[in-house]
Order: structure tokens, then sequence, then C-alpha cells
């Protein structure tokens, strides 16, 4: 039986967890760079669990700084079989609100200072992100969420500034008309990058604030969005606990969205003119199709 190891991407609030059984620290070195720190794994029953906060530990790096290839590459290395990301969002909508969590079905990428793909000059491969969440994992971390008395909404679209500055009240409003539903900085090209990588990924969005179109609430800031998280940064630890020990339950057969052979044929360059120092850094990657 193929058991699960969940890779948990802790956002901003969320730079540790406890809990674990056999807790201990691993350094994992990446041919992509330096990760943004130690990854500290353990065991909750069967399920074995990767925790990286994506900010590194004293939220040192900004969305833009973040080694979004690093941080998955070392999950990879790492035997992560999943990649759940929790991230503090702000609301673009009137019926989410802070406090609330959304488990994420689409995304808007609007950043722009970022590597977004391990391949490139000497290996280019194009996968699909039509459906770029996992309908699995989401789902059974939506029946986590519940479970541990938090309101949920089912399916949502993040739109993906850039940042660090928050969105001006035009951007707002037009993000608002394009229909997102809650905005951050940080979910792509992660989420990109954990397709590539074969690696079915979930968000658990938990809203924050109303970024700055609301007219009777507060524009977003630091102290609001820091004030909400330490509220509510127990309820994402109870909904990863839960979902561990729910999957520890549960056999691991591949999905059926087709994520884990993604790189299938997705690959465009024959293998006599690829770039072999490009195929080395992609042992953990790519290294089933390679
Ligand atoms: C402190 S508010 C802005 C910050 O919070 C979110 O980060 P994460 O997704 O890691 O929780 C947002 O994307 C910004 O990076
Ligand atoms: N309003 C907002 N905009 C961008 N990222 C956020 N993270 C939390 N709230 C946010």
């Amino acid at each position: 039986m193929t058991k699960w190891t969940l890779g948990v991407l802790g956002g901003s609030g969320l730079y540790e967890i406890d809990g674990l059984e056999n807790a201990r620290e691993e350094h994992i070195v990446s041919p992509w760079g330096v990760p943004s720190g130690n990854v500290m794994r353990g065991n909750i029953g069967d399920v074995e669990l990767v925790f990286l906060p994506r900010h590194g530990k004293g939220h040192r790096l900004s969305p833009t700084h973040v080694n979004y290839r690093a941080n998955i590459d070392v999950l990879k290395r790492a035997g992560c079989t999943d990649i759940l990301s929790i991230s503090a969002v702000g609301s673009l909508q009137q019926q989410y609100a802070p406090g609330e969590f959304v488990f994420i079905d689409q995304f808007i990428d609007r950043s722009f200072a970022r590597e977004k793909s391990f391949f490139g000059e000497g290996c280019v491969a194009h996968v699909s992100m039509a459906h770029p969440i996992c309908e699995r994992l989401s789902g059974l971390a939506l029946e986590a969420g519940k479970s541990v008395g938090a309101t949920c909404h089912k399916g949502g679209t993040y739109l993906v500034m850039e940042g660090p500055q928050f969105s001006t009240y035009a951007e707002s409003q037009l993000y608002r008309s394009w229909g997102c539903d809650v905005i951050g900085m940080t979910n792509m090209p992660e989420a990109k990058l954990a397709r590539e990588a074969e690696l079915p990924y979930a968000t658990v969005a938990m809203v924050t604030d109303y970024d700055c179109w609301h007219e009777e609430e507060d524009d977003v800031s630091v102290e609001n969005v820091l004030k909400i998280m330490s509220q509510n940064s127990a309820y994402a630890k109870e909904l990863i606990k839960t979902l561990a020990a729910r999957l520890g339950t549960m056999p691991r057969e591949n999905g059926t969205q087709g994520i884990e052979t993604c790189l299938d044929f997705a690959i465009m360059t024959p293998p006599e003119v690829r770039d072999p120092e490009l195929m080395a850094k992609l042992d953990a990657i790519a290294g089933r199709v390679l």
C-alpha cells in the first residue's frame, strides 16, 4: 500500500507545526538554490508530514524572494506525495469574511518577478494548468476544515499579485470585476512548479481582511492580517492534524487527474539535444521520465 507523505507549505503566521511524532529537522540541499529553510519532518499516525514555512523562520523572505523552485524541489526530494499550501488571503467578495477558509480551485497569476518553471533552455516542457488544484486533496482538506469547526467555502479563484505592497483601490475593484474571490502573493508559481514536479497541490486560503475595496471595513494592513491569523492559526493547525490522521486511514492510490504522470507527454526536447547540466538539476523533479 502506498503511503501519503504530506508536504505542508506554511504561510504568513504559520511558521511551525506541533504534535509531530518523531519530529526532526532536516537540511535538504537543492540544485535550484537555497530553500526557505530546513524542513521539519515527523509522523501523524501512518502519515509522514514534511513542513516548510515558505517565508522562512522569522518571515525573512518576501513573496518575490521566496525560492519557489528550491522549495518544491526539496519537498520532492523529501519524498512528498502531495502538497498542502496554507495561505493568508484578502477577500474580494462580501461572502468571504475574515476568519473563514476558502478551498481554492482556480488561480489567476499576475506575478511577474519570479522563476516559474524548472524547464527552459535545454529542455522545454509544457504541462496543463487547466485544473491547478488536486480535487482529491482539496476535498479531503475541506472535510478536515469542517470537522474542526471552521467556516469553509468550497472553490474560489485566487488572484496572485506580485507585491510586496498591497493593491490599489482600482486594482482591487478590477480583480473583483474579473470574478476573483481572494487575493494573495504566493501561490503562483508554487502551484505551477508543483505540477511540473507531478505533485498534487491544494490550497487552504485563510481570509484575513477585505483588501481595500470594502466601504465599511478597514483597508488591509499587516496589523489586521496578523491579528486575524493569531486568532485562526489554531484552526489551521488542527485542520492539518485532522487531515493527516484521515489520510493515514486511506491507501494512497494515484489520483484520477493525471497529475502524477503529467510529464509523460509534456517534454518537447528530444533526449539527444537536451542540456546535460539542466538534466542533472531535474533529477528529483523529472527523474521518472528522464
Ligand atoms: C502578511 S500579509 C501578505 C502576505 O501574506 C500572504 O502570504 P502567504 O500566502 O505565505 O500566507 C500573502 O501572499 C503575502 O505574502
Ligand atoms: N489583501 C491582501 N492582498 C494580498 N495578499 C494578502 N494576504 C493577506 N491579505 C492580503
